[in-house]
């Protein structure tokens, strides 16, 4: 059974300006043992999604699905007690920065005992021991000494260690990771995700890796799903993607890559300026697509359906250029971003 299974998650924010949609009809399965990657650049909706999961959005979100379920069970109708018994436990989070989410008031034996505590009913000396054996598991040296830390006193790759002992604490089935590395420098990025890989591999959980950065895609992921201004615009296999891309703005992540451009990041989504509501009436990629033609200006693509996956789009790319049959009569491209007809 996969562990978790999601049919068109939409999440609205109500705002002064009006209604927000952040995140728009996605869908998702994770099975045990899966590495799924969430990839998209700033304000697409990754974590947004993956905060509805967890049941941690503000009042202001309005949340909608055909189907959101962890193992059989609707998320969004758990009652209180199966809430405290699956959320943090089963299914555990880590956060983007691990500097703001440990509690700088409290040690790192504190917290970690307060999670074991919660979800294990673990008496004082089980604690301990546990909490000494988990941040070994998570590489930190000396661990027993690590107990009385306060956060301030843990470098940014051992406040993360931390957020991963926390995380794990529960030997949760699913863990989603929201953006683990970003604020690490690339020695301790690839450590960390070696460690979730390796915890992927002991414990058989199901990983969610939320990231903008396709080279963690292609070094951790076996399935990745491309999301763009709150919508999910293509999904594969992380090996079927990078061979051949089939929408264009996976196409220009993938350019984006530091081997492969010197430009590393894209400019911000338009119709996702916070502030501006007006979406494009036709693809929300359009206006930033180099093979745009009159109908996607105009008319909302449907899936097209790829090896085990899909591209949502009008001329989904086979190699790099647009499908010709797609195409509307008498319009080619020479080269990319031109159109002659
Ligand atoms: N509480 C909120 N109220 C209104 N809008 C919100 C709220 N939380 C997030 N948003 C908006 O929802 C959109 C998606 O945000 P989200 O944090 O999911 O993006 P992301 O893809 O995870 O990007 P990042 O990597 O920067 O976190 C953004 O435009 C963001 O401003």
């Amino acid at each position: 059974m996969p562990l978790l299974e999601i049919e068109n998650l939409t999440v609205e924010f109500e705002t002064r300006s009006g209604l927000f949609r952040a995140v728009d009809r996605i869908s998702l399965t994770v099975n045990p043992r899966e590495i799924v990657a969430i990839v998209g650049e700033s304000g697409s909706g990754k974590s947004v999604a993956m905060l509805a999961v967890m049941g941690l959005l503000p009042k202001t979100a309005r949340v909608t699905a055909d189907r959101m379920t962890f193992e059989g069970r609707d998320l969004l109708k758990l009652t209180s007690s199966e809430r405290r018994r699956i959320i943090g436990k089963d299914v555990a989070m880590i956060f983007q920065e691990p500097m703001t989410s440990l509690n700088p008031c409290f040690t790192v034996g504190f917290q970690l005992g307060e999670s074991l505590a919660t979800h294990l009913g673990l008496g004082r000396a089980e604690r301990k021991r546990r909490s000494i054996e988990l941040l070994a598991q998570v590489g930190i040296p000396e661990p027993e000494s690590r107990l009385a830390a306060f956060p301030h006193q843990l470098s940014g790759g051992m406040s993360q260690r931390v957020m991963i002992a926390i995380a794990i604490a529960c030997s949760p089935k699913l863990l989603i990771a929201d953006e683990p590395t970003t604020a690490l420098d690339v020695t301790i990025q690839a450590q960390i995700l070696d460690l979730l890989v390796s915890l992927r591999d002991k414990t058989g959980m199901g990983l969610v890796l939320i990231t903008h950065d396709m080279g963690v895609v292609a070094e951790t992921s076996e399935r990745v799903v491309v999301q763009y201004a709150g919508q999910q615009v293509e999904e594969a296999t992380t090996r079927a993607l990078f061979a051949d891309p089939h929408h264009p703005y996976t196409s220009a992540l993938l350019a984006a890559l530091p081997e492969r451009a010197r430009e590393r990041r894209l400019p911000s989504i338009p119709g996702m300026v916070p502030g501006q509501f007006d979406r494009p009436p036709g693809c929300l990629f359009a206006p930033r697509c180099d093979f745009a033609f009159e109908a996607c200006r105009t008319t909302p693509p449907v899936r097209a359906r790829a090896d085990l996956g899909f591209a949502l789009c009008h001329t989904p790319l086979v190699g790099g250029r647009p499908t010709p049959q797609n195409l509307p009569k008498g319009v080619t491209f020479a080269e990319p971003g031109k159109v002659s007809a």
